[in-house]
């Protein structure tokens, strides 16, 4: 016999019905009781989808109005002080801490955001600190109990598990060890509130346990756990996914969880750890549809997955959250059905999961419909030869050494680019995009309808360009950007100019908050037909006496945030990405573009959770920035942006990335990237932003020369930058101007002092 089950669904709705009832809140153009009705509605409509599906165990709390690390922050009572000063109400307390709060002589900042492991979601970062005193608050979670109980299903509720919590939490005063026994008696607490419900499972989620572990983690693990588990009354789940867990399954197997749940797609290792150590009598939830990717399940694959883990009474199970995943594939209209019967997205994987418990249960399976249907569309890959390119394949094969390496080093180069563009000291710039507004997406948007034509879009977004270079040069911002405005995102962007990429009308996927993505899909191969950012730099370049900065994506940001085919190597993609840009990079030179800036925004994020698989992917990573620019001249500046700065760990990988100037996320992360830069001799330019975008707050002038003044301590000013730290396109007009401005004005006083 076989269950089925999913860790979680997205939540953001089918056409981002959240989204746009939270902004909407934010806004004060809806009421609180119509935010909570409508979220309610939201939720019910996809229990009901999971119900149509029947997956036996559905899940309840994967649902969150903004992030479920921030709800667990209020489960648990783990409200930072300065928030709950403010005196707001709880569900304003709540935004608080998603977005920070400035209003009469009231000013906080949002808590942290971090990457959720390696995908594009990010999380809230919960602080603790002596002041935190740990206080359950389980409203959320007896609301949504009720309308699972409401339309028939016992829920299986998913809760984040402590030790996640407390490894992923910023931890301000003490060690980890200090908070384990509250961390420990609040978790009880819950369980034995939980243990009142009609449940399936608590699904308690551990995804750190994929990560390398030492012995200390696994004492601390095991110490929080054999309580809570002596108390539970309900069946537990523990719930992993993103790799094996290799560290710890020894220890877990012998631990009294009811159920395991592993990742099967991501977690090769686990099927050894099952055969090494058994299941010592645990429900296994198999993660073995994936719920990261959007290709359809090969059944064949799967069964014979499900044949070598030879376990009765399996529960079918999706890799990870399906919150990674757009929502359904029937909304891709303009998609072709040749490619369209080769995708599955969120509500097509419960189809999947479905299917394959009917199938396995099936007697002769070869001869279950679904099966031969499924490996029909499998092999019918082979024949979509538009998506082959041999030239690009025999590029990439051909490359040599010397393509990675730009002719002159470093020093030599610095020289000839201060030379050439002589700058100020301290240049300030900003890191490329400016507010998307709501003006630039409804020209778009009408564009896209083709409601305009080509030539107004393209008339609206020069007008654009004019704009933004008039207001810089107002700010006397000192290398200018021409704003992205032709660009819905930075990735999707290239995907559609690229060859070898599908493009989705709807396939977006939340990645903070109310904001979301629409990944472009790597099909084929890669390469560029003709240029398409050359024309815009070259108008905005026309315009102004400033030095305006060339502005690609790189190549491993491009495979980060991008769907990617599962028949190439990613060495073989990111090549051939680089090589597109390598086109792109050298037509932005030949029409007099001096500075280019190439974002790895996403370098450091999809650093493997093993330390094992760093090497390989790192020297991917770097190999196939510098092939983006091996051949720019040695007077053309070569930037580079990274939105996290966890770098720590791998400083001379950066290094070996050979930009010439690198901008970083620094604001937040209180400068302690900055020693970590000076310890490893960093010897390029950089500019560690010295504010933090992700919030409408308008730091002063007094603050920003703080900030510089501490950077100017400890960065050579010859090399220093001053810029935000990081686009500016989710931003309004008003505040951004204001914010350029003081870090202009602030720039400049400190100039006059040195
Ligand atoms: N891919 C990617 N990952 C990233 C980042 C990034 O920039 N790109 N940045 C980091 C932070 N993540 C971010 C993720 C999303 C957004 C973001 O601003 N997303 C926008 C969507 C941007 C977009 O593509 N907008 C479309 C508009 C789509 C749209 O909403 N259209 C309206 C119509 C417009 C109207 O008339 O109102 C509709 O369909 O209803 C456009 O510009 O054309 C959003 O959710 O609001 C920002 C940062 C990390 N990961
Ligand atoms: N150039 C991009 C921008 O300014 C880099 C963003 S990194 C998420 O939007
Ligand atoms: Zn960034």
């Amino acid at each position: 016999m076989y269950k089925t089950s999913v860790i979680g669904f997205p939540r953001i709705g089918e056409n981002r019905e959240l989204k746009k009832i939270v902004e909407n809140f934010l806004k004060k153009e809806i009421t609180k009781n119509e935010l909570l009705k409508e979220s309610s509605n939201i939720r019910k409509k996809h229990l009901n989808i999971l119900k149509e599906n029947s997956i036996d165990y559905i899940t309840i709390n994967d649902f969150s109005l903004y992030d479920n690390f921030l709800d667990t922050i209020c489960l648990l009572g783990a409200i930072p002080k300065r928030y709950n000063e403010l005196e707001l109400d709880e569900l304003d307390t709540y935004f608080a801490m998603a977005k920070g709060y400035q209003k009469n002589d009231k000013d906080v900042k949002a808590l942290a955001m971090k990457k959720w492991f390696n995908t594009n979601y990010h999380y809230l970062v919960p602080e603790l600190d002596k002041n935190i005193s740990f206080n359950l608050n389980l409203k959320k979670i007896l609301s949504e109990y009720k309308e699972a109980k409401d339309l028939e299903i016992t829920p299986k509720i998913s809760i984040i598990g402590p030790y996640t919590f407390l490894k992923l939490s910023n931890i301000k005063e003490g060690d980890l060890e200090d908070y384990i026994n509250d961390i420990k008696e609040i978790y009880i607490e819950l369980i034995q509130n939980l243990n009142k419900l009609d449940i399936s499972y608590i699904q308690i989620e551990e995804p750190i346990l994929v990560t390398d572990l030492n012995n200390k983690d696994i004492i601390n693990f095991e110490n929080i756990y054999k309580e809570i588990l002596n108390v539970k009354e309900k069946k537990i789940l523990l719930q992993t996914y993103f790799g094996d867990i290799r560290d710890i399954y020894e220890n877990i197997i012998k631990l009294d969880f009811d159920a395991i749940g592993l990742d099967l797609i991501d977690g090769e290792y686990n099927f050894e750890l099952i055969e090494k150590y058994g299941i010592n009598n645990k429900e296994i939830f198999a993660g073995i549809v994936n719920g990261k990717n959007i290709f359809i399940n090969d059944y064949k694959k799967s069964i014979e997955i499900i044949d070598r883990l030879g376990i009765e009474n399996l529960v079918l199970s999706s890799s990870c959250s399906l919150l990674h995943l757009p929502f359904t594939i029937k909304n891709e209209t303009s998609l072709d059905e040749k490619y369209k019967i080769l995708l599955s997205f969120a509500v097509e994987k419960l189809i999947e999961l479905r299917e394959l418990k009917n199938i396995l249960e099936f007697e002769d399976f070869e001869n279950h419909n679904k099966y031969n249907e499924n490996q029909k569309k499998i092999k019918s890959k082979q024949n979509l030869t538009e998506f082959l390119n041999n030239e690009v394949k025999e590029k990439v094969k051909n490359l040599k050494e010397e393509d990675f390496y730009r002719k002159e080093k470093f020093d030599e180069r610095i020289k000839l680019q201060k030379k050439y563009l002589n700058l100020p000291k301290l240049p300030t710039t900003t890191i490329g995009s400016f507010p998307q507004t709501l003006e630039v997406r409804k020209i778009r948007n009408k564009y896209r309808k083709n409601e305009i034509t080509k030539n107004k879009y393209n008339e609206f977004i020069y007008s654009k360009i004019e704009e933004v270079i008039k207001l810089q040069e107002n700010l006397e911002i000192d290398v200018l950007v021409h704003g992205e405005f032709e660009r819905t995102d930075m990735v999707e962007y290239f995907g559609e100019n690229f060859e070898g990429f599908l493009i989705t009308k709807n396939g977006w996927v939340q990645s903070y908050g109310t904001r979301c993505v629409k990944p472009p899909v790597i099909f084929g191969d890669i390469s560029r037909k003709d240029s398409f950012t050359v024309e815009y730099i070259k108008y905005a370049q026309e315009l102004t006496n400033k030095y305006v900065k060339g502005m690609l994506t790189g190549p491993i940001t491009i495979i980060n945030w991008s769907f990617v085919r599962e028949d190439l190597s990613i060495r073989d993609i990111a090549y051939q990405i680089a090589l597109a840009l390598q086109d792109e990079v050298l037509d932005l030179e030949k029409s007099g573009i001096k500075v280019i800036q190439i974002d790895e925004a996403a370098l450091r994020e999809k650093l493997p959770l093993r330390k094992e698989n760093w090497k390989e992917y790192l020297d991917i990573a770097i190999k196939a920035f510098r092939l983006t620019n091996s051949k720019v001249k040695a007077d053309t500046q070569i930037h580079t942006h990274m939105c996290y700065s966890e770098f720590k760990d791998i400083i001379n990988e950066i290094k070996e990335l050979d930009a010439d100037v690198i901008t970083i996320e620094a604001a937040k992360s209180d400068l302690s990237m900055i020693d970590i830069l000076n310890e490893n001799n960093y010897d390029k330019e950089v500019g560690p932003g010295v504010y933090d975008i992700h919030s409408p707050r308008i730091p002063s002038v007094e603050e920003f020369e703080t900030v510089i003044n501490e950077l100017t301590k400890k960065i050579e000013i010859e090399k220093l930058w001053i810029n935000p730290d990081c686009g500016l396109k989710t931003r309004g007009n008003k505040e951004t101007i204001e914010s350029l401005r003081n870090m202009v004005v602030a720039t400049k006083n400190i100039r006059k002092n040195l």
